[in-house]
């Protein structure tokens, strides 16, 4: 296996005293070491690892059982979907599941540790929102990225299941990126998640208790507007990279052959936390411009504006499906 020419995900811990409690100058000290540390690595690859408190080993265990046992029980299993071309079934929960009468349809199988995953996901995801809003240096308050999350409107969490499959398997999941702020998933270890970088698909590490964070297009073409237009700092922006599930016949992989095929023998569970903005968040931020917004959306073209979302409102009714 070659090694990548540098590290993929580092490990990064987010604890709850330093960005859940207020503690004073101390914690402000390394809110900012720790926001430098992020933001460089998603800079870097897109990717890290954070392990915190605020998601306990056995909880993130306890909620890959049972969205194992949700996917892989009986036909009769509410929301479960095959889909169309990937060998792998999913349920897709939003915070209308949440809501005591849907949730009522969805017992036994959204178990009170899915929910409490669930919350302890929505925490996590103000830390490393805030982390970043500390880290990327170009927001007046950086207090802002986080609070138009702070509302949750658009979070969703996607179960999912890859069954067993063969030496002659590909892509598990094939290569995308995710659609809006930050991802946080939960695998059960089982291999085959990979990134590209420079040309080639290279193995995220898997640290038993620890989640993988990744940026989504709308934030890192978020951050690309804001640091082209801060005259101060240039930038770089946050990446959308590439990733997906790869299998032994997958193309162009660095992770070892014999790892994937291993990994064949196994059903693979994962559990992804999508974070996207509130309702009211202006996704063209004031002093970036609508037009490298319109550019992206409509795939680098100016002239066809038709279809562009500029509040989240609006993009999360035109999000595709994916
Ligand atoms: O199953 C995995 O490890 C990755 C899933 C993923 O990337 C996604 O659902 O967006
Ligand atoms: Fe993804």
């Amino acid at each position: 296996m070659e090694s990548s020419p540098f590290e993929v995900a580092p490990l990064i811990t987010l604890s709850s005293e330093v960005w859940l409690v207020d503690s004073g100058k101390s914690s402000h000290q390394q809110q900012q070491e720790i926001g430098k540390e992020v933001v460089s690595a998603l800079q870097r690859s897109g990717f890290l690892l954070i392990q915190s408190d605020i998601m306990p080993r056995e909880l993130q265990n306890q909620a890959l059982q049972d969205a194992t046992s949700w996917l892989t029980g009986s036909s009769s299993n509410p929301l479960v979907t095959t889909h169309p071309t990937d060998p792998k079934s999913y349920v897709m929960l939003d915070a209308k599941h949440k809501q005591d009468d849907e949730l009522a349809l969805l017992q036994p199988y959204f178990t009170p540790a899915l929910m409490e995953y669930w919350n302890a996901c929505e925490k996590l995801k103000m830390c490393v929102l805030r982390a970043i809003g500390v880290g990327l240096q170009v927001l007046e308050n950086p207090e802002d990225l986080s609070a138009w999350h702070s509302q949750s409107e658009h979070s969703a969490m996607r179960l999912l299941y890859y069954p067993p499959a063969t030496a002659t398997t590909g892509n598990r999941c094939k290569a995308h990126s995710d659609y809006g702020s930050c991802t946080l998933l939960s695998t059960d270890g089982v291999s085959g998640l990979e990134i590209l970088l420079d040309g080639k698909w290279w193995p995220v590490p898997h640290v038993p208790g620890a989640m993988v964070v990744n940026i989504g297009s709308l934030l890192s073409e978020w951050t690309t507007t804001t640091s082209a237009h801060d005259d101060k700092n240039n930038v770089p922006p946050l990446l959308a990279t590439l990733h997906r599930v790869a299998g032994p016949a997958s193309e162009n992989s660095a992770s070892d052959p014999s790892v994937l095929r291993q990994a064949m023998a196994q059903g693979r569970t994962s559990i992804a936390f999508f974070a996207d903005p509130d309702n009211d968040t202006p996704l063209a931020q004031k002093g970036t411009s609508i037009e490298d917004y319109i550019a992206w959306r409509s795939g680098g073209s100016h002239e066809d504006r038709s279809g562009i979302a500029f509040t989240a409102a609006e993009q999360d009714l035109m999000r595709p499906e994916k």
